[in-house]
């Protein structure tokens, strides 16, 4: 749905080309790439600015369950201006605002199973769409290769950055255990089919991302503040303003 346009401009002294990164229903006509050249774009001097960027700095936040994204996720948010979206979140709200994906993301939640990819990607770029934000953290996403492939297909880019908290299986479940928000994935039944799926599908995305040179790879025991040290020198080394 996001696709690269090429504007070759020359209003400077030498024609420059600007890349615009947009969903596909947005992209512009000539003019109004020449307006977006004089508002949104006439940042491409300052490069590394993420404040300019046309698209956002996408870093997906990766790791079992427990092991600490959702909290790692708004300390990353609150430190550095990232919007934060967590996948199981949007997919909770939809449950809870009655839409009609609703009983089906429910039944699959309540299984440790994973929804099908067009409704979390959807849901997600909906978010991504509605922001000005231009940092944003996925928390919780993709979970599978399809999920990865999916997200690539629909949005048309795939993260600057992968973030992946590596923790005990057993201090997972022990945190999961004592997480106390009602949810109904946190029984021992269930938390045990959600490790099992983060192993055989989600592993496999860390790994594909890990060839690819993208992952950060965080042990993630300890406090929340000490793993917090581990995480705030990666974004501090962004250029973040
Ligand atoms: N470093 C930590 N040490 C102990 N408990 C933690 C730590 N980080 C998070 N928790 C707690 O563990 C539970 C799971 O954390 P959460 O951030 O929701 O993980 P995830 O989003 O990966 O499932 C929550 O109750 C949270 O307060
Ligand atoms: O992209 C996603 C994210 C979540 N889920 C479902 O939502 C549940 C809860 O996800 P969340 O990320 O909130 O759990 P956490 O890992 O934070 O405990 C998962 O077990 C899945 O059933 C999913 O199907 N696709
Ligand atoms: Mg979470």
């Amino acid at each position: 749905m996001w696709r690269t346009c090429l504007l070759n401009y020359r209003g400077f002294k030498n024609s420059i080309n600007i890349h615009f990164h947009r969903p596909h229903h947005q992209v512009p006509t000539r003019l109004k790439f020449i307006e977006l050249f004089m508002t949104e774009s006439a940042m491409l001097v300052k490069e590394g600015d993420s404040s300019n960027r046309v698209r956002p700095l996408l870093t997906f936040v990766l790791g079992g369950p427990g092991s600490g994204k959702g909290t790692q996720c708004a300390k990353i948010a609150e430190t550095f201006g990232f919007l934060h979206l967590s996948a199981g979140e949007l997919l909770r709200k939809e449950i809870l605002s009655g839409g009609e994906n609703g009983s089906l993301i429910l039944d699959i939640i309540k299984e440790g199973k994973i929804v099908p990819s067009e409704i979390t990607v959807n849901l997600i770029l909906r978010e991504i769409e509605l922001t000005e934000n231009r940092k944003v953290l996925i928390d919780g996403f993709p979970r599978t290769d399809e999920n990865r492939i999916a997200f690539e297909r629909i949005v048309g880019v795939g993260p600057d950055l992968v973030i992946f908290f590596d923790c005990p299986e057993e201090e997972m479940v022990k945190r999961l255990l004592s997480r106390n928000q009602g949810r109904i994935d946190d029984n021992i039944e269930t938390i045990k089919k959600r490790l099992e799926i983060f192993d055989k599908l989600n592993l496999p995305v860390i790994n594909y991302y890990s060839s690819k040179g993208k992952v950060h790879k965080i042990k993630a025991v300890g406090t929340t503040e000490e793993i917090f040290e581990k995480v705030n020198p990666i974004f501090a080394s962004l250029s973040l303003n």
